[in-house]
């Protein structure tokens, strides 16, 4: 699928096109991570960009107008595409760019294919409608959806040679990916009521007398909704500041890239602590400007001052 140039290899011709359809899905769609993928040199940003289009192809089914049967046989029919990636059946004339690129990068990258059928596994989750009743349940869930997300993202990043805790790299990925989940439920409340779901773990919302759910512009009367978004957001501080510890294993290229992606879901908790009432309203979102600044801080090295001592720790 590929030739060798200069010691080099290099996407042919048709995978090369397999990519740029990814890489515009990515550009179209990803409104938030775009910024940082965009920070990666050609090879890892192209295979971030295959991921994210598969990712998005699995969550577009879940969130679409199917039926939960016919929504089921998209995702399996989804898998199968791993299958023929793992099995070296996708050719580089197939028909579907987004098959063509994610093999390739599977070709070059250690990625942990089965993050994908993780994620398919999450999205039927949401398929079968399911609630959680603790924050360990949703964390099976988060894992699925967002930590393998980050823990395929390593394998395109990979660790520096002698990073401190690079045995704990995947581990970080996996949380860092939690962190971003869990902001992402708590900005989408309001929507995912409306479609009738709720992520939030039941516990939780009794305790902050919230059970009766988010389908209006205001709490209902007698809950702590403040309450209830401050308890979640230290939960989600407390995952970015474990997460973050991935950040000094990373090259600088990739750290930017991670500290883009997070920091403009950091800055996206900051504002909903702020106002935690805004989440019920609409979407809480930043301007343009405030996303492609939190990526050059990234590339910077700015947003990564609150990583903690021990996470900068380098080795002797
Ligand atoms: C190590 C590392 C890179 C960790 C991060 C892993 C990661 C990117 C997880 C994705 C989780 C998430 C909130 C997806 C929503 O995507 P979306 O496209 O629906 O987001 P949007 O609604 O904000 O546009």
């Amino acid at each position: 699928m590929s030739r060798t140039v200069e010691g080099q290899s290099q996407p042919s011709a048709p995978v090369q096109a397999a990519y740029s359809y990814c890489e515009a899905v990515t550009g179209q769609q990803a409104r938030n991570f775009a910024y940082g993928i965009r920070l990666l040199p050609t090879e890892k940003r192209q295979a971030m960009s295959a991921l994210y289009a598969f990712s998005r192809r699995v969550d577009d089914i879940g969130d679409g107008p199917l039926a939960p049967g016919d929504k089921k046989d998209r995702l399996e029919a989804t898998r199968a595409i791993l299958g023929r990636v793992r099995a070296g059946e996708v050719e580089e004339d197939d028909t579907d760019p987004v098959a063509v690129a994610l093999a390739d990068t599977a070709r070059r990258f250690p990625i942990p294919l089965g993050g994908l059928d993780e994620l398919i596994d999450g999205v039927l989750m949401d398929v079968r409608g399911e609630t959680y009743e603790t924050w360990d349940d949703l964390k099976v869930y988060c894992r699925c959806v967002a930590g393998a997300i980050g823990r395929l993202s390593l394998g395109v990043f990979g660790t520096q040679p002698g990073a401190a805790e690079a045995d704990h790299a995947a581990e970080y990925a996996d949380t860092l990916g939690l962190a971003l989940q869990l902001t992402n439920i708590l900005r989408d409340v309001r929507e995912d009521a409306g479609n009738g779901r709720t992520y939030l773990p039941a516990d939780d919302l009794a305790k902050f007398g919230c059970s009766d759910g988010f389908a209006a512009d205001t709490p209902s009367p007698g809950a702590d909704f403040e309450g209830l978004v401050h308890f979640e957001v230290r939960r989600a501080r407390a995952l970015f500041a474990e997460g973050y510890r991935l950040l000094p294993m990373l090259d600088r290229r990739s750290g930017a890239c991670v500290a883009a992606m997070a920091g403009v879901y950091r800055r996206l908790l900051d504002r909903i602590e702020r106002d935690p009432a805004a989440v019920l309203r609409g979407r809480v979102s930043l301007p343009g400007r405030e996303k492609a600044y939190v990526a050059v801080r990234g590339l910077s090295g700015l947003d990564t001052r609150h990583v903690s001592r021990r996470a900068v720790r380098r080795p002797a």
